[in-house]
């Protein structure tokens, strides 16, 4: 992409690194509880992971998961199906696995008694339960020991009310956009991230033969593998295609001690390569090919409904790149209203840059041609510039279930959605401009109405993609007219200059209005 004149950036090299050696072995996150003078020693507490110990608040009632086939009748006894225990990515035929919870156990209690258990776990520093992930820990992995959980206290996202977004430029009452990049590592990967690492702690301390976790990525999947494995003193092993990420993203394994692989290829390459490595060495593969990923992520759906005191949404639209995110949301969504939280699900959109769109040909063709992976361009929403995705069977069967919908979005759509968001107020990356541009092309079409609740699924921080907003607005992208951008004015050191600038913004602005 361009690179600006208006503002100056670090240098920072961005030439393959020498190997890093692995982190050491590091405590994880806790977080001290001081005792207060008054306290008597019995109650003194040393940190929360002890305290979780001591009280057994982590008492799971016995419920239990397991890997099928993707597409399993649920509570089928009969077929393949596996431990979590074991490390295995594929079904016998070669296709995508899932977890599948057993929901009659699940189901010996009622919506009611889920919501308020959920509901009592917010805001209460107590170990796992503080992470919004683990604060469904019996959807989750209800087998894990709380002492294995490897957590950040992810989750608890800003469900944003996009008033004057919604308002001016959608003419709705009801935009929100959920803010999963606020958190962790800076997108929603640490939801799924928080699960498999925990899993794979669990699996080191079983003496499992797992010498590390490695990923292909576009730069958030690497962000948070590395943090937590980092956190857990696990090796982290990731592949980025090279000159592909930003450099907020590709600073972030760097820091946390990966040992980073910059690869001359694009992400589906690099996502082939780590699959031949994964299966021929011991590194548990941190992609969302592996269904536990989905576990952490599918929370953001049921924290969307909570937060809404289970009011349920009539669309959520998320940007889709490898595709398991969208398939999360609806197992999220679909959960709850099995065990009766909720009594429907929201109608699902996933929006797609146009210069990576193989979801949206695949609808287009009214699901009927057998899907194709395309060739993915260059796009600004660069970490959703997959071709391959290796969700398609998942997000397909998500969409068809929840009456879903596929959108795209071009550069200049994309960029100058994202630019008109900040300019009320947010400060949202590439892919949140994809889901937006998504949404305005809906409301035009009048798919989505003005008074229907809609939540846009925000899947990155924006301070990761500085460098496309820079672009953006020093107007020096070709073919893209940056109706938005809003570059800084030059201007003398001395009074007088001063005031002629100003006079003229301010003669040029609009009065507010009442
Ligand atoms: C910021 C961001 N948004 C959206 C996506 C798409 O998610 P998924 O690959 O699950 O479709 C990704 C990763 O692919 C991402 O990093
Ligand atoms: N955007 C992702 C791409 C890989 O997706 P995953 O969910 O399969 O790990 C990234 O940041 O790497």
């Amino acid at each position: 992409m361009a690179s600006s004149s208006l503002f100056q950036s670090p240098s920072f090299s961005l030439k393959p690194q020498k190997p890093i050696s692995p982190p050491s072995t590091r405590p994880h996150f806790t977080t001290t509880i001081k005792c207060s003078s008054s306290s008597s020693a019995a109650k003194c507490r040393d940190n929360i992971r002890d305290d979780a110990h001591r009280h057994n608040t982590t008492h799971t009632h016995h419920f239990s998961a397991k890997y099928v086939p993707f597409n399993s009748p649920a509570d089928d006894t009969s077929s393949e199906s596996y431990s979590l225990d074991e490390v295995v990515y594929r079904s016998q035929s070669g296709g995508l696995l899932d977890v599948q919870h057993g929901m009659a156990a699940l189901k010996n209690y009622d919506g009611k008694y889920w919501r308020d258990l959920f509901d009592s776990r917010v805001g209460k520093p107590t170990w796992p339960y503080s992470s919004r992930v683990w604060s469904k820990k019996e959807w989750v992995l209800p087998e894990i020991d709380s002492d294995d959980i490897v957590s950040a206290f992810e989750g608890n996202s800003n469900l944003f009310w996009a008033e004057r977004y919604g308002k001016t430029v959608l003419g709705m009452n009801e935009l929100w956009v959920k803010h999963c990049g606020i958190s962790h590592t800076g997108s929603f990967k640490d939801l799924g991230m928080t699960v498999l690492i925990s899993q794979v702690n669990r699996l080191r301390k079983m003496n499992r033969p797992v010498v590390g976790v490695g990923c292909a990525s576009t730069g958030d999947t690497s962000a948070a593998l590395s943090a937590y494995c980092a956190s857990a003193g696990i090796p982290s092993i990731v592949f980025l295609p090279a000159n592909k990420i930003s450099m907020a993203q590709l600073v972030q394994p760097i820091a946390n001690g990966a040992f980073v692989l910059s690869i001359d290829t694009d992400f589906d390459g690099c996502m082939n390569l780590i699959r031949e490595v994964t299966a021929e060495l011991p590194i548990y593969l941190a992609n969302s090919l592996n269904s536990l990923r989905l576990e952490g992520q599918k929370t953001a759906a049921i924290e969307i409904l909570q937060q809404f005191d289970w009011q349920v949404p009539d669309w959520v639209i998320v940007p889709g790149g490898n595709l398991g995110n969208i398939y999360a949301f609806y197992k999220g969504f679909h959960m709850c209203k099995e065990l009766g939280l909720v009594d429907k699900i929201p109608r699902l959109v996933c929006a797609q840059a146009a210069n990576a769109n193989p979801l949206y040909l695949h609808y287009k063709s009214g699901w009927d041609e057998e899907f194709k992976p395309v060739k993915a361009n260059t796009t600004f929403a660069s970490a959703i510039q997959i071709g391959d995705p290796v969700s398609i069977d998942r997000a397909v069967y998500a969409l068809k279930k929840s009456d879903g919908i596929v959108e795209e979005a071009t550069e200049e759509e994309l960029m100058d959605a994202m630019a008109q968001a900040d300019s009320t107020g947010m400060f949202i990356c590439p892919h949140t401009g994809v889901a937006l541009a998504a949404l305005i092309k809906l409301r035009n079409k009048g798919v989505i109405g003005p008074t229907e609740r809609t939540v846009v699924v925000s899947t990155a921080h924006g301070l990761k993609f500085t460098q496309a907003k820079i672009d953006y607005h020093s107007k020096e992208i070709p073919d893209l007219a940056c109706r938005f951008a809003n570059p800084p004015v030059q201007v003398r050191a001395d009074f007088g200059s001063v005031m002629d600038v100003l006079k003229k913004y301010l003669s040029k602005s609009e009065a507010p209005k009442h």
